[in-house]
């Protein structure tokens, strides 16, 4: 009993962390493993996570592991919640200790840096093909899921057992209602491409415009998210859900979202580099921005907003000369299918 759980969480950072506390508390003996053993001695300690969500106490059944074998030994349910460039790393680390019986589900939002890949293919490459996937993505701040505040996520795999028992495992009446879907694609893809546009959003608000730009940047930002979904074989409907407009509404607009308040200090004249130490946590659309970017070059898919964003991390373009390029382009229709 003492070393065996429901589930096991890799990645004890404050989404980890948030998603172990909300399993604890559905009565599921939840291990949470973290790469460095002086954390996971802090937790167990503390009884919290002080240094990613402070003064949330982790309930009895969430036990703080240092030990990956140890960790991934005691269930045969995995759910992987590190940042997308480590994913593959984790992963790896992860392989040789699986059980033959493991599943793997993932809340990391992100593409495979350099290549924009699917974190779907990453898996696959690392792992092969034999173990059920699963994705959770939708609108969902750490603090506020830790703290028990009422929120709604999606949920999509490759194997409906799995994904109907991890719904049971997650699903809490008071505090977390977790739709099944069956877009395995677009549930990775919006959680990737929604980091980008709330940095958008960010520098918007940063440069000192209103609601009516940040309105339309999410709106039209929306549009690149399911045309780029579309070109890879998404639903353009799943768009219109948790992990589509759910999750830019919620990331454009508070200031909660990392990703907003990297684009809000780069718009008011902040560095990257000063920006990113000063948010300690990770911010996924960084790296995001440039796999977002190549994946849309890569299938034809024009994403001016992405493209904005883009000269402006990594070519040096002012954000206020993004915001009159993305202005100044030609008349069209809302609704044509091209740019
Ligand atoms: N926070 C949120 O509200 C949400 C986050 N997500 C997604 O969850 C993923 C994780 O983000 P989040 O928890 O917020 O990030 P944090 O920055 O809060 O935590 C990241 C965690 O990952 C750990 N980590 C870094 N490198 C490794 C490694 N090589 N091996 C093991 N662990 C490692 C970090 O450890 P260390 O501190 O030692 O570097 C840290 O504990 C991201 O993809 C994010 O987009 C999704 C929905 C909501
Ligand atoms: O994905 C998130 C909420 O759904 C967290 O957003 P940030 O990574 O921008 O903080």
């Amino acid at each position: 009993m003492k070393n065996t759980a429901d589930i096991t969480v890799l990645g004890a950072g404050s989404y980890g962390t948030a998603l172990a506390i909300s399993l604890a508390s559905n009565g599921h003996r939840t291990m949470l493993w973290g790469h460095e053993p002086e954390h996971i001695e802090n937790l167990k300690n503390d009884k919290s996570n002080e240094a990613f969500l402070p003064g949330i106490p982790l309930p009895d059944l969430l036990i703080p592991e240092a030990d990956l074998a140890t960790a991934l030994a005691a269930s045969n349910n995995v759910l992987v919640v590190v940042p997308s460039h480590v994913f593959g790393l984790v992963l790896t680390q992860a392989k040789p200790l699986l059980r033959k019986d493991s599943r793997i589900v993932w809340a990391t939002k992100g593409l495979e840096p350099e290549t924009g890949r699917l974190i779907q293919d990453v898996a696959r490459e690392v792992i092969g093909d034999e173990f059920p996937l699963a994705v959770l993505s939708g609108p969902t701040f750490a603090k506020e899921l830790a703290a028990g505040m009422p929120t709604a996520i999606s949920i999509a795999g490759t194997d409906p057992q799995f994904t109907k028992d991890l719904v049971e495992l997650l699903h809490s009446p008071k505090r977390l209602r977790v739709y099944a879907n069956d877009d395995f694609i677009g549930l990775q893809l919006g959680g990737a491409v929604k980091n980008v546009i709330a940095i958008g959003a960010g520098l918007s608000d940063g440069i000192g415009f209103g609601a009516n730009a940040r309105t339309a940047l999410i709106t039209r930002g929306l549009v690149e998210l399911t045309r780029l979904g579309e070109a890879l074989g998404a639903q353009g409907s799943t768009f219109m859900g948790m992990a589509g407009l759910g999750d830019l509404v919620l990331t454009c607009t508070d200031n909660q979202s990392r990703n907003r308040r990297f684009g809000l200090a780069l718009g008011k004249g902040c560095d990257v580099e000063t920006a990113q130490d000063e948010i300690g946590q990770v911010v996924e659309g960084y790296r995001n921005t440039k796999e977002v970017y190549t994946l849309a070059k890569r299938l034809g898919v024009e994403m001016p907003i992405t493209e904005q964003v883009y000269q402006v991390l990594y070519k040096g373009k002012s954000p206020v000369d993004a915001a009159k390029e993305l202005l100044s382009r030609e008349q069209k229709s809302e609704t044509s299918s091209a740019e």
